[in-house]
C-alpha cells in the first residue's frame, strides 16, 4: 500500500507563525504533497508539486479540501523545483492567505476556510524529510 509520510497533529500554528519543512525531492520523484489544516479531511492548503503525475508534468496544484471535499485547484505558473533538490519551505497563514516561501520562490493560497490555527501536518510523496521546525 502506499507508505504513509509524516503526520504531526495537536499543533497549535497561529497567524504570523511558520512550519519549517526542510528535506530532500527524491531523484525519481513523481510528487509530492504538503498538507496543513485541521486533520486529513480538512486542509487550508494542499500543496502540489507534480513531476509527472495525474497528467500533469512540472506543476504545483493547490487546493483546499473541507469535510473531504476537494475545492477547486489552483495551478501555478512557476515550478522551482528539480529532482533530487534539497529544500527548505516555510509554511506561514493569516485569515487572509496561507504562503509557501521558498528560497527563490513564494506561493500564495486562499484561506478558504477562514481557518485561525494549523493543528495538522502532513507530508506526503516522493519527498524525505530531514527536519521540521515550528517558530
Ligand atoms: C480532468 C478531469 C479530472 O481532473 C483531475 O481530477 C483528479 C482527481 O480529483 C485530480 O487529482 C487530485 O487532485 C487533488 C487536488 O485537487 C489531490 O492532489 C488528489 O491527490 C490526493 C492524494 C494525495 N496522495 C498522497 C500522495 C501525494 C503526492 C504524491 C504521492 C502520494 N494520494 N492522493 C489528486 O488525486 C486532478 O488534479 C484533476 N486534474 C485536472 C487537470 O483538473
Amino acid at each position: 500500500s502506499m507508505e504513509q509520510g509524516l503526520v504531526v497533529t495537536q499543533l497549535d500554528i497561529e497567524p504570523g507563525e511558520c512550519i519549517k519543512v526542510k528535506g530532500k525531492i527524491k531523484s525519481d520523484a513523481k510528487g509530492f504533497a504538503v498538507n496543513v489544516g485541521k486533520d486529513s479531511n480538512t486542509l487550508m492548503l494542499h500543496f502540489n508539486p507534480r513531476f509527472d503525475c495525474h497528467g500533469d508534468i512540472n506543476t504545483i496544484v493547490c487546493n483546499s479540501k473541507e469535510d473531504g471535499t476537494w475545492g477547486e485547484e489552483d495551478r501555478k505558473a512557476d515550478f522551482p523545483f528539480q529532482h533530487g533538490d534539497k529544500i527548505e519551505m516555510c509554511i506561514s497563514f493569516d485569515q487572509t492567505e496561507a504562503t509557501v516561501k521558498l528560497p527563490e520562490a513564494e506561493f500564495k493560497f486562499p484561506n478558504r476556510l477562514g481557518m485561525e490555527k494549523i493543528q495538522y501536518l502532513a507530508v506526503e510523496g516522493d519527498f524525505k524529510v530531514k527536519a521540521i521546525k515550528f517558530s
